[in-house]
């Protein structure tokens, strides 16, 4: 009786505000191409806490910090549904994906696997010496680069880089290579078409009555890709059990601990599992982490100064020799650290996190937020909010240096890997690569625009994707010290 009167009270008070709905559409036209822009232009005039209507589905926009935290952290059991797209349903990822799941008994059981065998310190320690080793082919690219006078495509040596620093994490192989003429890069054709098919937007996912007919033939797609990869996973895993029968030397990946695993207690993941959990590592983070370095070099190359003094601080902790930039520098560079934050502020990956769904009604802000309801965090809106940021369209990452906010989930002003229960389970792999690689950059090169260009024209406009990538990505030129 009880449970039904705070039902009947709930529908009679108001759902938040938010602009009128058309018939049918509601407000899909309004997202327009930027969408993280046009809704943090529309939450000035309606609040924090907005909904809209998209197609079918009930969304609710959140633009500031207090009610992020309502959300994620005082509601974080109920918030913590995912709506699943339409793309996702291929091979039926949804119903193994830790991505996807419900943050139910599944979901928890892949995310402990991930945090104790994949990011913890202990893990990550043990295989940073393959990812030195791919930055040093990074940097050997870049030299040949120097000498033949050449620019550099950040975002494309750092797509590469990123996504061999992930497949060295998981099965010491590499996917891809930095020359063009080096063979076939079909692997990284894959999860570059994979991560390109889940950031379209899909009639279905407004309108679930579609998806029988899938219009813009993005599940079609999307399962030619989730096959391919399937295939060269299998591949893979086919190869390392062999050797593992014929060799007793491990290596120090995460496949191998998983085989491992499997062969203690074969309850806890199958063959297929695997391959589903390598699929969301490699989509959740080579674009994320390449996004991050791209924009990190583009903001540097416009701001000389700040560049400077990165280096400066790189050259009195590693010295000028040689000396490769370690992990465990990491923390001893806080302007770097300062410069990743400013860049995570201005430029967050995920603008809207991954959404998230209410699992039941819930009041916030004094409103009902119904359940089922789509919610999207705003990260955009909040980088860029004059009432919590001074200057809040500068690069300054000096305003870090005196400041305890941290992107760790805690400080909600800045999260944007999350907070909460669904908080990036790889916070400690991206921070330790965008820094590693930014640092290696920085440190081994000094880096000027291309000629003819001065610093302030460094084309700075955005492209909303699967990330929040650069419309241009930013070529410079290298120069040795
Ligand atoms: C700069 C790099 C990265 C950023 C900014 C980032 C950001 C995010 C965000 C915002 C979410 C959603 C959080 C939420 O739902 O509230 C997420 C989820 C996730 N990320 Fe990352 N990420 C990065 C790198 C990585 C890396 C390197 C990996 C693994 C190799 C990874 C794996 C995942 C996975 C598996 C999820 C889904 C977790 C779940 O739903 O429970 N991410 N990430």
């Amino acid at each position: 009786c009880i449970h039904v009167l705070k039902h009947s009270s709930y529908r009679r008070q108001p759902g938040p505000p938010g602009p009128y709905p058309f018939p049918i559409i509601g407000n899909i036209f309004q997202l327009g191409h930027k969408p993280h822009l046009s809704l943090a232009t529309l939450s000035k005039t309606y609040g924090p806490l907005m909904s809209l209507q998209l197609g079918t589905i009930t969304t609710m926009v959140v633009s500031s910090p207090k009610i992020a935290k309502e959300v994620l952290q005082k509601h974080d059991q109920v918030f913590s549904g995912r709506p699943v797209p339409h793309a996702i349903t291929a091979l039926d990822h949804n119903t193994v994906s830790m991505a996807w799941l419900p943050a139910e008994k599944q979901w928890r059981n892949l995310r402990k696997i991930c945090k104790e065998h994949l990011f913890s310190s202990q893990r990550l320690n043990a295989s940073q010496v393959l990812r030195r080793e791919k930055v040093q082919e990074l940097l050997d690219y870049i030299h040949e680069c120097c000498i033949r006078s050449q620019a550099v495509d950040i975002g494309r040596v750092a797509f590469t880089t990123t996504l061999n620093l992930i497949s060295n994490t998981i099965f010491s192989i590499d996917l891809a290579h930095l020359h063009d003429s080096n063979g076939s890069q079909v692997p990284k054709d894959i999860v570059w078409g994979l991560m390109e098919y889940v950031g379209k937007p899909n009639l279905a996912d407004y309108f679930p009555v579609l998806r029988l007919i899938d219009p813009q033939g993005i599940l079609k797609q999307g399962q030619i890709y989730f096959e391919k990869l399937s295939v060269i996973f299998d591949g893979i895993i086919n190869r390392r059990i062999e050797s593992r029968s014929s060799s007793s030397s491990r290596s120090n990946d995460l496949l191998e601990t998983l085989l491992d695993l499997s062969q203690k207690n074969d309850s806890e993941l199958s063959y297929k599992d695997m391959k589903h959990m390598f699929v969301d590592l490699f989509v959740a983070g080579t674009d994320t982490t390449t996004t991050t370095v791209e924009w990190a070099m583009a903001e540097l190359l416009q701001n000389p100064t700040i560049m400077a003094r990165a280096r400066t601080e790189l050259e009195q902790v590693i010295g000028k020799e040689g000396g490769a930039v370690q992990e465990s520098d990491i923390a001893r560079l806080p302007y770097l650290q300062a410069v990743v934050k400013e860049t995570f502020r201005l430029h967050p990956p995920a603008p809207f996190l991954v959404p998230h769904k209410a699992e039941s009604d819930t009041k916030i802000n004094g409103y009902i937020v119904p359940k089922n309801a789509q919610i999207l965090i705003n990260l955009w809106a909040i980088g860029r909010d004059s009432s919590i940021w001074s200057n809040p369209d500068s690069f300054v990452p000096e305003r870090f240096l005196e400041s305890e906010i941290d992107f760790r989930g805690q400080d909600f002003e800045l999260i944007p890997f999350g907070a909460g229960r669904r908080i990036c389970p790889g916070l400690p792999l991206a921070h330790r690569m965008v820094h590693l690689i930014l640092a290696s950059l920085l440190h081994c090169f000094d880096w000027k625009v291309e000629d003819g260009m001065i610093p302030k024209e460094v084309d700075m406009s955005d492209k909303f994707g699967l990330t929040l990538s650069k419309a241009v990505p930013p070529k410079a030129y290298p120069i040795k010290v």
